[in-house]
Formats: structure tokens, C-alpha cells, sequence
């Protein structure tokens, strides 16, 4: 189970009238046990989701409180964290380091002890989930932007994580791959943490976390989750 506890987030940030940098809030404080197996984090642009995704796999630090995964604690045991929680990016170029899928993927898995040739089998694999076989060999920048995020999701699934963070998992992809991304991260057996926009994946979570300028403004209900985002932005139901 993840474990937020009194985390607070805060980075520097320049003064306009060329003083000495400000400390700004970004999160918190927020305490929060992540238990159950499908959470969506829903809030404004700018609201500090992707801050709270981030906790959770020690890509962000807390400046004061603790965030620990199981008896890890992201602070101190960031690589064994990072191991047990993938993540995948709004953005797949942010996660995307080889020339071609096969090797990406075959990259993310070289903590397994795998041979080289087992390691192509599995990475051949994971593409051939995600709709990708035919693109193994296809150079990275000549894949459509939906193509990368589906190979971003390959890349990090092929390592089992028990936990799987994404940030807006389908923001780049057409209908038809939405809809399979949907089913396979609604299938999946590990816990699945998911900071959307899409208010459909929303509420088919069994948990909704609201956040707005940096608090948890609600938590619980998919449905009230959503409800209560919807008011917030003043949209009607
Ligand atoms: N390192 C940083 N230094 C200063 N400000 C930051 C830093 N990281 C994030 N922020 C600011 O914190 C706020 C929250 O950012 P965050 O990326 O968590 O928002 P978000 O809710 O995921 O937004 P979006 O839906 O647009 O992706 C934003 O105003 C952002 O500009």
C-alpha cells in the first residue's frame, strides 16, 4: 500500500520584482492511504495532480512528510520504489531513450535476469499486447505520438510492476486505441493509479481523489468525485 503522510510539496520559484526566489506550495499537506486497486485523480489544469503522481514513485520528493510504498520509503529507497511502482508520462517522449521499440522495451526489462534472446522474446511480446508486433523494429521518431504513448505503456508493463502510475494514459490516442488502452488497464491485475481528464475512466475507478490548487479537495465516491469536479469547474452535471 502506498502511504502519504503530512507530505508537502513546495519548489523555489524566481520573484518578479527580482528579489530573492519565493518558496511556493505545488502539494499538500496531504495524508492519504492508497489502497485500492483503481484511483483516479481528477483537478484543474495546474492543480498539482501530476506533482501527487509523481510522489508515488519518488520521481517528486516531499519537502517535509513521508510517502511510502509498502515498508519503502521514496526518499530513502528510490530505485527499489521505482521497481515496484512504474510510471508512465503524459508525454512518452519523456520516457522513450531508444532508437527503436524492440530496444526500448528490451531496455526496461534489464534488471531481469533474462539472456539476451529471452529479453527480445518478452520485449516482442509486450509490443504485440499493445498493438505494436509490426512496429518493433520502426525508429521511435517515425511512430505516430499514439503509437509512442502505447509503447511507453509497453515499456513500463513489461517489467510487472505491482503498482502502475499514469499520468493522462490516453490523452494521445484515437477511439479505437482509447477504448483498448481502457480495457487493458481496467484488466490488469496490479493496482492502477490514473491522473485523468477523461471523466468516463473516472468514474470507473473505485476511488476518486479531487484535487484543486494543491489540497485534496474531495475523496471517495467516483460518482460525488465527479460530481464535485464537475461544480468546481462550474460545469453542469
Ligand atoms: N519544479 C517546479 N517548480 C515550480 N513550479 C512547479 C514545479 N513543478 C510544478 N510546478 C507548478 O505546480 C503546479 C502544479 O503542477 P502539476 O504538473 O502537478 O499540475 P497538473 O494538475 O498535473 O496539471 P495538468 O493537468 O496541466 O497536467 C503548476 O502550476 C506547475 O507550474
Amino acid at each position: 500500500m502506498i502511504a502519504l503522510d503530512d507530505v508537502l510539496v513546495t519548489a523555489y520559484s524566481p520573484d518578479p520584482d527580482g528579489g530573492a526566489d519565493r518558496v511556493v506550495r505545488l502539494l499538500g499537506p496531504v495524508t492519504l492511504e492508497l489502497a485500492e486497486r483503481r484511483i483516479a485523480i481528477v483537478g484543474a489544469n495546474g492543480s498539482g495532480k501530476s506533482t501527487l503522481a509523481r510522489l508515488l514513485n519518488g520521481l517528486v520528493l516531499p519537502s517535509s512528510g513521508t510517502v511510502r510504498v509498502d515498508d519503502l520509503d521514496t526518499a530513502r529507497d528510490g530505485a527499489a520504489v521505482r521497481r515496484r511502482v512504474g510510471f508512465m508520462f503524459t508525454d512518452p517522449d519523456a520516457q522513450l531513450v531508444m532508437p527503436t521499440p524492440v530496444e526500448d522495451v528490451a531496455l526496461s526489462l534489464r534488471r531481469l535476469p533474462l539472456t539476451s534472446t529471452e529479453r527480445d522474446v518478452a520485449a516482442r511480446a509486450a509490443l504485440a499486447r499493445l498493438g505494436l508486433a509490426d512496429r518493433a523494429e520502426v525508429p521511435v521518431h517515425a511512430l505516430s505520438g499514439g503509437q509512442r504513448q502505447l509503447l511507453a505503456l509497453a515499456s513500463v508493463l513489461a517489467t510487472e510492476p505491482a503498482v502502475l502510475v499514469c499520468d493522462e494514459p490516453t490523452t494521445l490516442l484515437d477511439l479505437r486505441w482509447r477504448g483498448v488502452v481502457d480495457r487493458l488497464l481496467d484488466d490488469l491485475d496490479q493496482q492502477v493509479i490514473t491522473v485523468t481528464h477523461d471523466l468516463d475512466a473516472a468514474l470507473r475507478a473505485q476511488r476518486v481523489l479531487v484535487i484543486d490548487d494543491g489540497a485534496v479537495v474531495f475523496d471517495g465516491d467516483p460518482a460525488d468525485g465527479v460530481a464535485s469536479y464537475r461544480a468546481l469547474m462550474q460545469v453542469p452535471t
